[in-house]
């Protein structure tokens, strides 16, 4: 049977004429999570994109459900959910209105996503007047009405307050209960019990070692 879920084999990426990871696995089955941590410039962000399908690795392999990501990037694209570190809205839209393109492609109830980030009242707001908070939150009410399998989001809790963190550990755990997996990257607790936890290190090169050799 073949395996279930993400698995990255063996990824190797550059950006630019530096290596940024070198050989990285990682699995994560439905229902599953991984939280990606590291320090800065370590490549969560870039392993996050990988796995996103929004750029190729170098070298190594990504399946979903044993078959290579690869083969129908399209596919994986309608089954991920990425929320990266801007929040992607437009400013002068109110906050419904940014949420309509995720309603259509994921198909998700709109009220309920407004409800369970808490920004029902701010619907009608347009988006430049909200709070670095209440952006987050409508990021995270878009990953919401996407429906997809995998959520693949980068430093989630960045400017939630206490009591949206808990509500991003609801969203989280009602998506992993569904089936659903997650990988998060992040500098910070973040509410995934049982997540598994992949360390990125630096890659130290020759060029880091001697930068002015
Ligand atoms: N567009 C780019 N072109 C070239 N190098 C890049 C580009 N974007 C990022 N990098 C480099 O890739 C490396 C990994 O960056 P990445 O954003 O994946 O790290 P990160 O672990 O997510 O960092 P942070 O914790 O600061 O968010 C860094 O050395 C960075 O300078």
């Amino acid at each position: 049977m073949p395996p279930s879920g993400l698995q990255a084999s063996g990824l190797v990426v550059f950006r630019g004429e530096r290596l940024v990871l070198d050989g990285v696995d990682l699995q994560c089955a439905p229902g599953g999570a991984v939280l990606l941590t590291g320090p800065n410039g370590a490549g969560k962000s870039t392993l996050l994109r990988v796995l996103a399908g929004l750029r190729a690795a170098d070298a190594g392999s990504l399946s979903w459900n044993g078959i290579p990501v690869a083969d129908d990037l399209l596919a994986h694209a309608g089954r991920v959910a990425y929320l990266g570190h801007q929040d992607a809205l437009k400013p002068g839209l109110t906050l419904e209105e940014n949420l309509q393109l995720a309603c259509i492609l994921g198909g998700g109830d709109l009220e309920a996503a407004l409800a369970a980030v808490d920004l029902v009242p701010l619907r009608q707001v347009p988006a430049r007047l909200l709070s670095a908070g209440q952006k987050r939150r409508a990021a995270l009410a878009r990953v919401l009405l996407l429906q997809a399998a995998i959520w693949l989001l980068d430093e989630p809790s960045l400017g939630l307050d206490r009591h949206a963190v808990g509500l991003l550990g609801e969203l989280l755990s009602r998506h992993r209960a569904a089936g659903g997996l997650a990988v998060a990257t992040t500098h910070v607790p973040l509410p995934l019990p049982d997540a598994a936890i992949l360390a990125l290190e630096t890659v130290v090169t020759q060029d880091v070692l001697e930068p002015l050799a």
